[in-house]
């Protein structure tokens, strides 16, 4: 290849990782990966190597497997899934805006595919610009720093580096606000206006956000934008974080709760949407629209209807295209 058709430059599009099939030794393997991870548990490494090998990864991966198993797919884990077509059409929509090929590299930050294969798929096509964008809206150092760290190790016998841009969040962009608000308009089209609409973004320990982690300001500032753009009241909406883990207190008011309390004070229909996952996954589709709901009607409430992440909408695409474009002015 001459250096005047190499491309511009190439995207690596990063989400967390997922288990490769929904059993307890698979589950096993990626949660030792990923648990073992400091920026996601701080930990000190005996301690946390004891309860993890001792404990944790002893008795979870059952439970988690069968969590998994309900929500499996024909093409395997619904992160995965997902995130597969979002690189596909991303890749299309960039070679429509630029008329040019790019390369769009799938990676997770744990497992498969790896940076390093990215990296290599990058090598070949002769890129030596790479814009790195973890699909987290909301920079948390659990996992936009995460994805960092990682991305580092995959470049560490590298005897050259390739240029980088790494887009740290998009919580405030006005394209990912108005693209989350026209899932929600879509759902009111056709099952009306639910009595609230709750705003769920997956929880970290509280701790973290007192170190420093500008994750929950950044989640209130894209809850806040999605009300506005939706014209909603205080009363008809609400944020909350889900999916803790272990026993210190995480960032609140959680999730399950809010739903059991709305649950008991007779609410007729909640509509759920989580606009920190850019892809649907186990604490979309089996947490919140599964177990979630259950909590709800058990607690009293009528149906929870759960909004879809905004996977490979168009607007979705559009808008992550246009932010990869805004990326890399000084390279064209
Ligand atoms: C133990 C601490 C965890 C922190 C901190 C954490 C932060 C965090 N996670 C996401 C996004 C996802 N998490 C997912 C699953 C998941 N998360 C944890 C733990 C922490 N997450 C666990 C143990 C699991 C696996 C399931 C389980 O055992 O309960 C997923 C889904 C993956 C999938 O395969 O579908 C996503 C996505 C964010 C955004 C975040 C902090 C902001
Ligand atoms: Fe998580
Ligand atoms: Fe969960």
């Amino acid at each position: 290849m001459t250096s005047s058709s190499k491309p511009r430059f190439g995207v690596m599009l990063v989400n967390l990782g997922t288990p490769e099939a929904p059993t307890p030794d698979a589950v096993r393997r990626y949660l030792g990966e990923f648990l073992w991870d400091q920026r996601v548990v701080d930990v000190s490494r005996p301690l946390w190597w004891l309860i993890l090998n001792g404990i944790i990864l002893r008795i979870r991966p059952q439970r988690v497997a069968k969590a998994y198993a309900s929500v499996w797919t024909d093409q395997g884990s619904p992160l995965m899934k997902v995130s597969q077509a979002q690189a596909i059409e991303l890749k299309q929509r960039l070679e429509d805006m630029l008329g040019t090929s790019v390369p769009v590299e799938l990676a997770m930050t744990y497992g498969v595919p790896t940076m390093e294969s990215a990296g290599q798929a990058f090598r070949q096509a002769g890129v030596e610009r790479i814009i790195v964008l973890p699909l987290y809206p909301q920079f948390s150092a659990t996992t936009t720093g995460a994805v960092f760290d990682r991305l580092a190790k995959a470049l560490k016998p590298c005897p050259s580096l390739p240029e980088l841009h790494f887009i740290r969040d998009y919580h405030q962009n006005p394209d990912y606000i108005e693209a989350l608000a026209n899932s929600v308009r879509e759902y009111q089209a056709a099952h009306g206006m639910p009595d609230r609409l709750l705003m769920s973004f997956h929880g970290i320990p509280q701790r973290y956000a007192r170190q420093g982690d500008p994750y929950p300001q950044q989640c209130e500032a894209t809850a806040q934008a999605l009300a506005e753009a939706l014209g909603l009241e205080t009363d008809q909406w609400a944020l909350t974080f889900q999916s803790r883990f272990g026993r210190e207190p995480w960032l609140q008011p959680y999730t399950d709760k809010t739903l059991a309390e709305w649950g008991q004070s007779g609410l007729e229909r909640v509509a759920v949407i989580c606009p920190g996952f850019a892809a649907d996954c186990l604490e979309t589709l089996e947490e919140i629209a599964l177990q979630n709901a259950e909590i709800f009607t058990e607690a009293g409430g009528g149906t929870l209807d759960y909004i879809p992440a905004l996977n490979d909408r168009v607007d979705h695409i559009q808008m992550l295209a246009d932010l990869v474009v805004s990326q890399t002015q000084g390279w064209r």
